[in-house]
């Protein structure tokens, strides 16, 4: 960042923000049945919703958006949050809803003679390698000089993954035994800060649509992270990288580590849990992928005592700096027992481990994979994850009152409020709407738009027009 577009850009301490996450999908078949390809199980999964809204990409009336793209993974986009346990509430939110589809598929399944189980995975990679995502959406200033903010984020983006990532492992690849890795996307991109998100896969998407007001901000995409199981690992994964978007902001001294080749880096991090990656700076010293996060975490720290509290709570920031440090201590020492309740990658490897050793050893053992697909299954009482949850051995950040309001209730602090409050009233009146990011429209009779470019903002007497306008012509 340079000095200029520090003098000039505001400091979102509250700041606009949603995550997109995408799903695996597959069937359960016996030996007579016919397998179904994810393409015909995930039209099942949406036939509910196509019935319903007559399309395939949708808001629905918590504000979010719900798709099915191409590739077959249907994907949830939280409405826009301004705090963080907010964003974690309706992540958690989507993957209730996306349940309900799945449960509701397979009702469907069973009616039509071809019973099976449906399955959704939040993880990032198939048994056939194939990546899908989970990205997060950061609202920045306009004045923001992206390429700036990406050199100094690169470094600890690359790195992020020692904290929250959800772990894998690799199956055998030529020379290379199977192994464990830190994190399910680090293998999948391929550039630094870029426009284009399938071709080349950057951490850090600049491609510009704001969903806002294009003179104001930006909307920041980054595309690196790995969806998260454990609620402490979302939270740790959005706080850190809120806190170093602030401090950058501010103009904060935030590290700098000019990282050369980092990109190549990345995957070496994935592949060491001690944190010694060695990375080589361009002055020619190096430093190590734990000491670049421990000085973004100690930054970080000093930052919450002048912070101003707004948007997500200082309170709530200092339990995620909390974590952050316990995580680095426990990755320093190799004694993860502080640290093993809340962090995806060593919550999975801590079981794979116990299990590996009775299998004799070996990380390409199939049971194993097994596992730590099924630790992403979403279904309660059937995923690892929420097994592991019941029995006390995964820890919590928020509660489940929260989530289940969220399923059906947009933000209320939010342009997302808007939204809510017009797909509400279009609900009951059976009108016909027409929804995105920024615009709410009335279809009948005459089309009625009006552009909400401000994310930041709840309340707009243009909604109560929009909603008089529909009440006339449709009660
Ligand atoms: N101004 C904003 N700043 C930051 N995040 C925003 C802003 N407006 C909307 N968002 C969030 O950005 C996400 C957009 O999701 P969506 O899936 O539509 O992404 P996309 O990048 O536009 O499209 P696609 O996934 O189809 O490529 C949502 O989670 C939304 O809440
Ligand atoms: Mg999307």
């Amino acid at each position: 960042m340079s000095e200029a577009s520090a003098a000039v850009s505001p400091v979102f301490t509250r700041r606009i923000m949603g995550i997109e996450v995408e799903y695996g999908i597959f069937t359960s078949a016996t030996p007579e049945q016919r397998k179904l390809t994810p393409d015909e199980v995930a039209r099942v999964l949406f036939r509910p919703i196509i019935d319903e809204y007559s399309s395939s990409n949708i808001f629905s009336p918590n504000a979010s958006r719900l798709y099915l793209d191409v590739g077959s993974h249907p994907e949830v986009a939280t409405a826009e949050c301004d705090s963080l346990t907010q964003l974690i509430n309706y992540e958690r939110a989507g993957d209730r809803v996306m349940d309900g589809l799945a449960r509701k598929a397979e009702q469907a399944l069973e009616a039509e003679g071809c019973a099976r189980s449906v399955y959704l995975f939040k993880n990032n990679v198939d048994s056939a390698g194939n990546s899908y995502g989970c990205h997060e959406n950061y609202l920045i200033s306009r004045h923001m000089i992206l390429k700036n903010l990406g050199v100094a984020l690169l470094p600890f983006m690359i790195t992020r993954q020692l904290i929250c990532g959800a772990g894998m492992i690799a199956p055998a690849k030529g020379n290379e035994p199977a192994k464990f890795l830190l994190s399910q996307r680090a293998d999948q991109v391929w550039e630094g800060v870029s426009s284009a998100t399938t071709r080349s896969r950057p951490i850090i998407n600049t491609r510009d649509e704001p969903h806002g007001d294009s003179k104001r901000f930006r909307r920041m995409h980054v595309i690196v992270g790995d969806s998260s199981m454990a609620e402490p690992t979302s939270a740790l994964k959005v706080g850190s990288t809120l806190l170093v978007l602030e401090m950058l902001e501010a103009g904060f001294d935030v590290p700098r580590f000019a990282v050369d080749k980092p990109i190549s880096r990345i995957r070496d991090i994935a592949r060491d849990a001690t944190g010694r990656t060695p990375l080589h700076l361009e002055d020619g010293s190096t430093v190590t992928a734990l000491e670049v996060q421990a000085a973004f975490c100690a930054q970080a720290k000093r930052w919450l005592e002048q912070r101003e509290d707004a948007g997500t709570p200082t309170a709530e920031l200092r339990r995620v700096v909390d974590l952050w440090e316990r995580v680095l201590a426990a990755i320093e020492s190799q004694d993860f027992s502080k640290v093993d309740r809340e962090i995806d990658w060593i919550i999975k490897r801590g079981l794979v481990e116990r299990y590996r050793d009775k299998l004799g050893g070996d990380w390409g053992h199939p049971k194993l994979a097994q596992i730590d697909l099924t630790y992403h299954d979403i279904r309660a009482g059937r995923g690892l994850y929420d097994i592991l949850l019941r029995r006390g051995m995964i820890a919590r950040w928020t509660q489940d009152e929260a989530i289940e309001h969220a399923i059906n209730h947009a933000p209320d602090t939010t342009r997302a409020a808007l939204r809510g409050k017009f797909l509400a009233a279009a609900h009951r009146l059976n009108a016909n709407v027409t929804v995105d990011w920024t615009r709410l429209k009335v279809n009948r009779p005459e089309p009625l738009t009006e552009e909400f470019l401000d994310p930041f903002d709840a309340e707009d007497p243009r909604l109560d027009e929009l909603l008089a306008y529909m009440e006339k012509f449709h009660s």
